[in-house]
């Protein structure tokens, strides 16, 4: 029998290209927010894969994408760091969009990469097999792979095999962490995204990527009072500008109100318990480039 394997992968692309979703398809639990908007993705949140013979530790990055703004750069050191320690690296490739500037660029960072590199080629199942083949032979003039494999996240077409050809590039050891453990990204980090998702819910076309939010704080019952078991949430949703303020609020407050309840639902989800969550609208004018906001926000 051949030794157990152990280690990280990482997913790249450009906006869009199917990372969230494929990670979710390989770990079989929601913990990224996946959006039809580009960018959402703003934290490495890994899940964690345990098989009889391997265990698999993904890492998902933010879009690698050419810095604009100072958050974009943040972004590109972030996904620089990430890559640095892993194991294999899955580039993403949409199969429904042609080999473009925006992945040539990626290509060049990833020549220098010291781990092995799979090209993957997302979403086949929007597109005909001709022109799947034609992306096929496109990404690989693009560099040089250690495999590409065409997959479909959404309708679960070769995901077994990406994991196959991940597992085999990883080093022999034991497994990293427990068995049965999904994530370990901080549960006020997912509280947050849970917020940031449901705030964005129906305006991602309004306010695409002007929205942060940061947890306040998290206040458990006194001891005295334990009977109510509530976990009070406070949270702050950062918008640019008033107008976006406006949007999230909505009429007398109608719209927060939803907003609040749905993430209260997610996040009674998450922590098996009742909350009580307060959500607070600020505008944070131009936090995508001021690095002492950026800071705050926790970039
Ligand atoms: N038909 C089809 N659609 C897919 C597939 N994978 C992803 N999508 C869709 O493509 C869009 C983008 O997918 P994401 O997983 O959010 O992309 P991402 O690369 O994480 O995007 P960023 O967070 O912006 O970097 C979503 O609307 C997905 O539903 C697939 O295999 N088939």
């Amino acid at each position: 029998m051949s030794e157990f394997r152990s280690g990280f992968v990482a997913f790249v692309g450009r906006p869009n290209a199917g990372k969230s979703t494929l990670m979710n398809a390989l770990v079989g639990e929601k913990v990224a927010i996946m959006s039809s908007r580009p960018q959402t993705t703003r934290r490495a949140i890994r899940g964690i894969i345990t098989r009889d013979d391997s265990q698999v530790v993904v890492v998902d990055t933010p879009g690698l994408h050419r810095p604009r703004t100072l958050l974009g750069e943040r972004l590109n050191d972030l996904v620089r760091e990430t890559l640095a320690e892993v194991d294999v690296i899955g580039f993403c490739l949409p199969a429904d969009e042609k080999v473009g500037p925006g992945d040539q660029w990626i290509a060049r960072e990833l020549s220098a990469a010291r781990a092995p590199v799979i090209a993957i080629v997302t979403k086949v199942d929007k597109v005909a097999r001709e022109r799947v083949a034609q992306h096929l032979m496109d990404v690989q003039q693009l560099g040089e792979w250690a495999e590409i494999v065409p997959v479909s996240s959404i309708k679960d077409i070769q995901i077994d095999t990406l994991l196959d050809l991940i597992v085999g590039y990883l080093p022999e050891g034991p497994a990293l962490y427990p068995d049965g453990e999904l994530t370990d990204e901080p549960e006020e980090m997912r509280i947050a995204e849970l917020i940031r998702e449901a705030a964005l819910e129906g305006v991602r076309d309004e306010l695409p990527h002007s929205l942060a939010v940061v947890i306040e704080e998290m206040v458990e019952p006194d001891s005295e009072d334990a009977h109510r078991e509530v976990l009070e949430i406070r949270a702050h949703v950062f918008v640019e500008r008033d107008s976006q303020k406006g949007i999230i609020i909505g009429k007398g407050g109608s719209r927060l109100k939803e907003v609040g309840a749905t993430s209260r639902a997610g996040i009674e989800r998450l922590l098996g318990r009742k909350v009580f969550l307060d959500l607070h609208v600020k505008v944070a004018k131009d936090w995508q480039r001021d690095p002492k906001q950026l800071g705050r926000l926790g970039f």
